[in-house]
């Protein structure tokens, strides 16, 4: 099983979300950015540093929500996300293929990686 942090960025009230590229598993499926936690790393500053490596930004972490595990077939992913706040930065993506900038209301709309969809269904029931 392999942990990978994710991060649900605020940024001026609307929710960042990213595409992945072509070329990495899961093609053109959205999702949270983040990304594999690094041995003698523990989560927060993981997805700290994913952030600022895939996005090019500083976020600060507000909250973990409840981990999601799910069985792809050729992989395990234990998905561990966090409620943040964008600090500074400009958004420069260096992996993924698209952002989107959404309303709440609006991310079930999305193709998601099927890791994701209980932690979208988790943060809609949060009254933010
Ligand atoms: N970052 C991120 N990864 C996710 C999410 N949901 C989900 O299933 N994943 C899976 O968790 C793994 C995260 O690893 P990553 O983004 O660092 O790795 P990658 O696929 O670019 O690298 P790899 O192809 O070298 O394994 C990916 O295989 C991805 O499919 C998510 O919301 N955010």
């Amino acid at each position: 099983m392999i942990n990978v942090t994710c991060a649900i960025i605020k940024i001026n009230n609307k929710i960042l979300v990213t595409q992945r590229s072509e070329k990495m598993k899961l093609p053109l499926k959205w999702e949270f950015p983040g990304g594999k936690l690094e041995e003698g790393e523990n989560v927060v500053e993981c997805i700290k540093r994913e952030i600022k490596e895939e996005i090019n930004i500083e976020i600060e972490v507000v909250k973990q929500l409840t981990n999601s595990i799910y069985n792809y077939e050729i992989f395990t992913v234990n998905l561990i996300p966090f409620l943040s706040e964008y600090v500074s930065g400009e958004i420069i993506l260096f992996e993924h293929n698209d952002y989107k900038l959404l309303e709440k209301s609006e991310l079930l709309q999305l193709d998601w990686a099927e890791a994701d969809l209980p932690i979208v269904k988790e943060f809609l029931k949060l009254e933010l």
